[in-house]
């Protein structure tokens, strides 16, 4: 058996507390052997964690990766006009190669602030699934679909298309993919294509992921034209089981989130797009308290605009208290878990929790910096004080993905000099 110890560090376990640990990776499977001080193996490899913190890989539970490429490109607007003055015009001129490169830059991204495992909904998949085979991350991807403004022809192309894509990348890449089919949202794509989508992709037990309750613009015409809230429309579309997940959930009134605790269906919360973009405040501690699974997402980097995951645990804390006027709401133990173990659980993927049997997806946090100093309560600095940058290793499926801040399975400057070439090209082009 192949076998990583990962030595010395502070172990925080799935209650939240921590202990001083080793943690024995199975590399071969991919899994964690044991947990413990005094294990008593030799292993192939090791990494140093004498004072980090060794946590679960954390989970993006909403991205578009590719968009890094658009970083910058479109700041300071709100969403409706963002997308059609900006994003869309810009998008329709990607190419496949393209949306490779921009994926592997956020990758790089994601490795380097200790992402381990993300759902991600965009475009040329195929070329997603490549670059996510090569840097070693697991991942839920979908295509995804949008039918409004296209003939009828056009609009079941899209959808066909997501769930052929859902269909053969289910399972690729030693599982570590996994697949849904994505329509965009409850508004850019019409009745009979998400009614039909949805059934079809259940029939084969695959997830649906879309965008929904974002902004007022997009809850009020559902209302005015079908006289009942949009999550009682995705009800009745068949849209809510407990595989789905939804991105935003920002405007849902109380009967939603009874309807959304009671199908257990994910949300995924996405605080820094939603308030870059004005789109409100999400009731995150109120779905909490009725049982919604929460996760945590970026959003895509041109609404954000970074991919980094200790910057929206930040932003969930903080945003959450304003949201409450209650500066006890969304504590730091329930973001450190929205943003591993209910991401995973909202995007139905392994992950987010160090568990002896599960999977070796591990991020190692440096404690030793001044703006972690003391380290009084690990828990609280990493929503309130630790950033990307203090990741050292990044572990998946057991295998290293980053040593002491090398990403080992991407070439990071190569990577970089090509997304700076591949924009440079782009805005030239549009
Ligand atoms: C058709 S692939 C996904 C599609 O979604 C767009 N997008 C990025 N961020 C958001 C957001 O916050 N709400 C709605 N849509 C968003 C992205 O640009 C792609 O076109
Ligand atoms: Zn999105």
């Amino acid at each position: 058996m192949d076998t990583l110890r990962i030595t010395g560090g502070q172990v925080l376990r799935p209650d939240g507390t921590t202990e001083e640990a080793d943690v024995l990776v199975d590399r071969d499977e991919g899994t964690i052997l044991d947990i413990a001080a005094d294990i008593d193996a030799d292993a192939d490899e090791t990494l140093d964690a004498e004072g980090c913190l060794v946590m679960p890989g954390l989970v993006n539970a909403h991205c578009h990766v590719s968009m890094t490429l658009l970083r910058g490109h479109a700041d300071d607007k709100q969403l409706d006009a963002w997308l059609r003055e900006d994003i869309w015009p810009t998008e329709a001129a990607l190419t496949p190669e393209d949306v490779r490169v921009g994926a592997e830059l956020g990758l790089v991204e994601m490795i380097k602030s200790g992402t381990t495992t993300f759902a991600d909904m965009y475009f040329h998949v195929p070329d997603v699934v490549e670059a996510i085979d090569e840097a070693g991350l697991r991942a839920r991807v979908g295509h995804g679909a949008v039918t409004i403004g296209k003939d009828d022809e056009d609009a079941w192309a899209d959808i066909d298309e997501s769930l052929a894509i859902a269909r053969e990348f289910d399972g690729a890449v030693d599982g570590r993919i996994r697949t849904a089919v994505m329509p965009h949202s409850l508004t850019t794509v019409g009745e009979e294509y998400l009614r039909e989508v949805t059934a079809e992709a259940h029939a084969d037990d695959i997830p649906v992921h879309y965008h929904a309750n974002e902004t007022t613009n997009e809850v009020d015409p559902i209302v005015d034209e079908r006289d009942e809230r949009p999550l009682a429309y995705a009800q009745d579309l068949g849209m809510l089981t407990a595989d789905d997940f939804l991105a935003h959930g920002v405007h849902v009134d109380d009967e939603e989130i009874e309807l959304l605790a009671d199908a257990g269906t994910g949300v995924v919360h996405c605080p820094a797009s939603n308030m870059k973009l004005a789109s409100g405040m999400a009731p995150v501690q109120q779905m909490l308290d009725a049982g919604v699974t929460v996760g945590l997402g970026t959003d895509g980097a041109a609404s954000n605009n970074d991919l980094d995951m200790f910057d929206e645990m930040r932003d969930a804390a903080m945003l959450g208290k304003l949201a409450s006027d209650d500066a006890s709401a969304v504590a730091a133990p329930d973001v450190v878990q929205m943003a591993t173990a209910g991401s995973a659980d909202a995007i139905g993927l392994p992950g987010g929790a160090l568990e002896v049997g599960g999977v070796a997806d591990i991020a190692v946090v440096d404690l030793d910096a001044p703006h972690l100093t003391p380290a009084n309560n690990l828990v609280s600095h990493l929503v309130y004080a630790a950033r990307g940058s203090d990741v050292r290793h990044t572990v998946c499926d057991g295998q290293i993905l980053m040593r002491d801040r090398d990403v080992l399975t991407l070439d990071e400057s190569a990577v970089v000099d090509r997304a700076r070439e591949t924009a440079a090209a782009l805005y030239e082009r549009v």
